[in-house]
């Protein structure tokens, strides 16, 4: 039964798309206006393609596609009239353009957040759409240009509007849906599905936001630019409408409606907005009439769009033996055939680890008026636990936060010698300094696994050979499906690994960001507050975790309020009160302080 499924589900995922292109392609054939439409179908899946992965898959709000999908357009006719380059090389040249172009604009904004970037990318599109207009020669201005010479492949014209040019078209956007499913199951796809869900989630797990972003303005604005060139020489005739205001509407309606991020969202969305418009034409009702109740519609079905519709109902009735759309995690199928239980023998860092030292000397941090922390001095090496403790507002976080690269500080912090002040947080992870959070730093989303993967991709293949899954990128996944399925056996929590994160206790995401971390194979491993909201047995177990990870030859700076984590935790503490060091030693040493006691107690020193 599960190989019939089985076959039945490689059949479906291998032939399904070109065996309904192919459908479509026949049925309409015989029928002019049947055979525009599907043209037109196939150019806009490929648009709207651009923009789920631009946006559904990174989060990034790109409102300059539609103005790169036009440069692409003009950029292919002004080859083939102005150069005299052949219609295929004009495709290659409006896709590198178009992905150029993409990358251009995002360069300046890599570090603007979300809104900001929108507003940015809406910038862009007014500029480019007047600079194009004004270069008469590039876009024929206001009038446009018209009889674009239609393209001939091995003596077979493809005249827009005809079969012939649909097939080539069904070809690309088969092509497309390829090259989407599998950025979908790749490392570059948890990529996005970390910058999607929060660039400090992204840092945490050693990725760069701004170099991410690059990747995802590159591809879309290829995909982009590939639609541009299709249309230019299917419509043979160009004017400002490729990319008006009203082109960005649909295109943001079609890749919303139909479920941003998930792979069949676009085929969705697209099909339905022309639906609509054919309803439109077909009532004789205005299309801006269609398009507000098309945001109605939209509005009601909620975030997710259509597919996220199907995948609510398909996990309420359980469709899951048919079909069910998923949204982008990149993560293929979790083995089964890994132990679910820790070898208690076994420590969990199954490797070496290189010694190392991490040395800070006069730390100190200030928030305006405010001395968080003041002038800190103290030392982690490999193979110790130490706790840092002391009351709210000691300044514990602050420090973890100079360390990380999340604050700014003065003075010096030293790993093997190498400075890390002015490093950026994903730099230090990658440096081999791994962190938790006060809160655990997940994506809700993601099971569990899906959360350790995305920490898997340190030292990994290329991003375009991610994209691509080429057999090297392949193994490589399978490697890091597997090495967190174990890491999640270590923890225990192998039996969850196919639950959501937010459906999971404080406890287990205190553990599995614990094990997220250990997927980087950091050297020094710091734990902000992991006892925090536990139950006792939890804060044992989370003691247990931190001696044994020392015993494997990690060190472990631990933050912590409880005090009897501490003791059973750890080697050395460090006491600070108001930013400065006020007690160390071994945890009977500083519990016996008396600065310590009134610290804690309030008493005055
Ligand atoms: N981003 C910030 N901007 C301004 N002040 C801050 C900021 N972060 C921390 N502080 C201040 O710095 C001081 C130290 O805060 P911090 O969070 O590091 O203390 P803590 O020891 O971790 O406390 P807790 O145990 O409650 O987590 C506090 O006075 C806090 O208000």
């Amino acid at each position: 039964m599960t190989t019939v499924r089985q076959v039945w589900g490689t059949g479906l995922k291998m032939a399904g798309a070109p065996l309904v292109l192919l459908l479509v392609g026949i049925f309409s054939s015989s029928n002019d206006y049947l055979i525009y439409l599907a043209t037109a179908t196939a150019v806009a899946y490929i648009l709207t393609s651009a923009f789920n992965i631009i946006y559904g898959y990174a989060g990034v709000f790109n409102l300059a596609l539609v103005a790169i999908y036009g440069l692409g357009a003009f950029t292919a006719v002004y080859c083939v009239v102005q150069l005299e380059w052949s219609f295929w090389l004009s495709g290659l040249a409006a896709t590198a353009v178009s992905a150029l172009v993409s990358v251009l604009i995002a360069l300046p904004s890599r570090r603007l957040d979300e809104l900001f970037l929108a507003i940015a990318t809406l910038a862009f599109t007014l500029a480019l759409t007047d600079l194009l207009i004004d270069w008469e020669e590039f876009t024929g201005g206001a009038v446009g240009i018209f009889a674009i010479p239609s393209p001939t492949f091995f003596g077979l014209d493809l005249i827009g509007g005809f079969p012939e040019y649909y097939w080539l078209c069904a070809v690309f956007a088969w092509a497309i849906f390829v090259i989407s499913r599998r950025i979908n199951a790749s490392g570059l796809g948890r990529r996005f599905v970390a910058l999607r869900e929060g660039p400090r989630v992204l840092a945490a797990v050693g990725g760069s936001m701004g170099s991410t972003r690059l990747v995802a303005f590159g591809i879309s604005g290829a995909f982009a630019g590939l639609a541009g060139w299709l249309y230019a020489f299917f419509q043979l005739s160009l004017s400002q409408d490729t990319f008006s205001f009203q082109r960005l509407t649909i295109l943001l309606l079609a890749t919303i409606l139909g479920g941003a991020g998930f792979l069949y969202g676009p085929v969705v969305g697209v099909i339905v907005l022309v639906a609509f418009g054919e309803l439109s034409f077909a009532s004789g009702q205005s299309q801006d009439l269609v398009l507000g109740v098309g945001i109605i519609v939209l509005i009601a079905l909620g975030s997710g769009g259509v597919a996220g519709v199907l995948a609510r109902l398909g996990e309420r009735w359980n469709w899951r033996r048919f079909w069910v759309p998923a949204k982008a995690t990149g993560v293929g199928p979790v083995p089964r055939d890994i132990p679910q239980q820790r070898g208690e023998s076994q420590p969990i860092v199954a490797r070496d680890v290189e010694p190392s030292e991490l040395v800070l000397s006069d730390v100190t941090v200030r928030f305006g008026g405010t001395v968080a922390v003041d002038g800190v001095s103290l030392t982690l090496r490999t193979g110790e636990s130490v706790g840092l403790i002391g009351p709210n507002g000691a300044g514990k976080t602050t420090l973890f936060n100079a360390v990380t690269g999340d604050v700014r500080a003065t003075g010096s912090i030293k790993l093997d010698g190498r400075e890390l002040l002015g490093l950026t947080p994903e730099k230090v992870v990658n440096g081999g300094v791994a962190r938790t959070f006060q809160s655990p730093h997940v994506i809700p989303d993601l099971t569990l696994i899906e959360n350790l993967m995305l920490a898997g991709d340190t030292g990994s293949v290329g991003w375009w050979r991610q994209a691509l899954l080429t057999p090297g990128a392949r193994k490589h996944d399978r490697g890091v499906r597997e090495r967190a399925m174990r890491m999640l056996a270590e923890f225990e929590l192998a039996g969850r690994a196919n639950e959501k994160a937010g459906s999971q206790t404080y406890g287990t995401l205190r553990l599995m960001e614990i094990a997220r971390n250990l997927m980087m194979n950091p050297s020094l491993l710091l734990l902000d507050e992991p006892g925090a909201g536990l139950t006792e047995h939890e804060r044992d177990e989370v003691a247990s975790v931190v001696r044994r990870l020392s015993g494997s030859g990690l060190g472990v700076l631990l933050v912590d309020h409880n005090l009897s984590l501490i003791r059973a935790a750890c080697d050395r503490v460090y006491v600070v009160d108001h930013g400065q060091v006020l007690a160390t030693g071994t945890p009977d040493e500083v519990f016996a302080h008396e600065g310590v006691i009134s610290a804690y107690l309030g008493v005055p020193r």
